[in-house]
């Protein structure tokens, strides 16, 4: 672990009020920060390994079951096939850094998690992560959201990624906002850590972006998430861009260092070497680690190991080859 755990601070409202963020220049400052670097051959194969260690695998659907669950911690287990593995130099010893960091699962279905990974030998290497507190929407009472996050944690979560009552950032009750955090985090207990989604594409401006980041970490969220990956515009690069900004600036000024997970839509190993990128240039390399960077994806792991084989075979794979099935 990098660092100590982010404790939170007194809300600051002067800060918040001191932001006014340029959405022109954010969109071109993306821009340009992606299209900075060119990753190609045995150096691009190098980040999409790095890119599968900070993967939470999730599943986050109506019919999952014990069985996708469990396979779905096989494949965190074992990202990619052995034969494809071994060509690039790593296995599967005891050992071995490839695995994700984490699976993301709903809270009644974190015990078969645990369970999955526990009969691998791998609970604890590969973290079993809960959404909690009415996921998606956050429409639920706080008693409600309180006690979800607690289930969650006893059946073995964890990292918790409890969603914010967006209803606060977009009437601009920050104290609020602030306090349901704190006692998010209470919940959570010590061990537990917390990351926080703002639903980035329903706080309506960047301004809010960058307020509803603050007012996060301000009470003691470990990592900001962009979103659930159930609204209708999910993690974005200029999104991406705010947050680390906010993260930066609370870095400098109250010493602590909290994470960041982009989620939702994140399919390609395009958009995952964009991402890491637009991590190296505007936090660094400390960023690039499962303890302060994660994806969240339900489907991206199959692309970035396609283009691994794309590497090592020069050919493109078969449709069904890499799928989550
Ligand atoms: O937290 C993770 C997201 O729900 C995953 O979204 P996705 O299914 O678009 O990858």
């Amino acid at each position: 672990m990098i660092g100590e755990r982010n404790p939170g601070c007194e809300l600051d409202l002067g800060w918040l009020n001191s932001v006014n963020i340029n959405l022109t220049a954010v969109n071109q400052l993306a821009n340009k920060i992606v299209s900075s670097r060119e990753l190609k051959g045995e150096y691009r194969a190098a980040w999409i390994l790095k890119a599968i260690t900070l993967i939470d695998l999730t599943t986050l659907a109506g019919d999952d079951t014990n069985s996708n669950v469990s396979r779905l911690c096989f494949k965190a287990a074992k990202p990619v096939s052995e034969d494809l593995l071994q060509t690039l130099g790593f296995d599967y010893s005891e050992k071995s850094p490839i695995h994700t960091a984490a699976v993301c699962v709903y809270p009644s279905r974190v015990e078969d998690a645990v369970k999955a990974l526990k009969n691998m030998g791998m609970l604890g290497k590969v973290n079993v992560a809960s959404v909690a507190t009415g996921f998606p929407s956050g429409q639920t009472p706080l008693k409600t959201r309180l006690e979800e996050i607690k289930f969650a944690v006893e059946k073995g979560a964890k990292e918790i990624d409890i969603v914010i009552n967006r209803d606060l950032v977009l009437t601009g009750k920050w104290e609020k906002l602030y306090q349901e955090i704190q006692v998010m985090k209470e919940a959570c207990g010590s061990e537990a850590h917390l990351k926080a989604i703002l639903a980035t594409g329903e706080l309506g401006t960047l301004d809010n972006v960058y307020k509803a980041s603050l007012v996060a970490m301000m009470a003691g969220s470990d990592f900001i998430k962009t979103s659930t990956g159930k609204e209708s515009v999910n993690a974005t690069l200029p999104v991406g861009l705010v947050m680390s900004r906010a993260i930066k600036d609370y870095h400098e000024k109250m010493g602590y260092k909290v994470g960041l997970k982009p989620a939702g839509g994140v399919r390609t190993s395009k958009d995952a070497l964009e991402w890491l990128v637009l991590m190296k240039e505007t936090l660094g390399n400390d960023w690039l680690t499962p303890e302060l960077f994660r994806f969240g994806a339900s489907g991206l792991l199959g692309d970035l190991e396609s283009s691994l084989y794309q590497y090592v075979t020069g050919k493109y794979p078969a449709g069904y080859e890499f799928t989550m099935g």
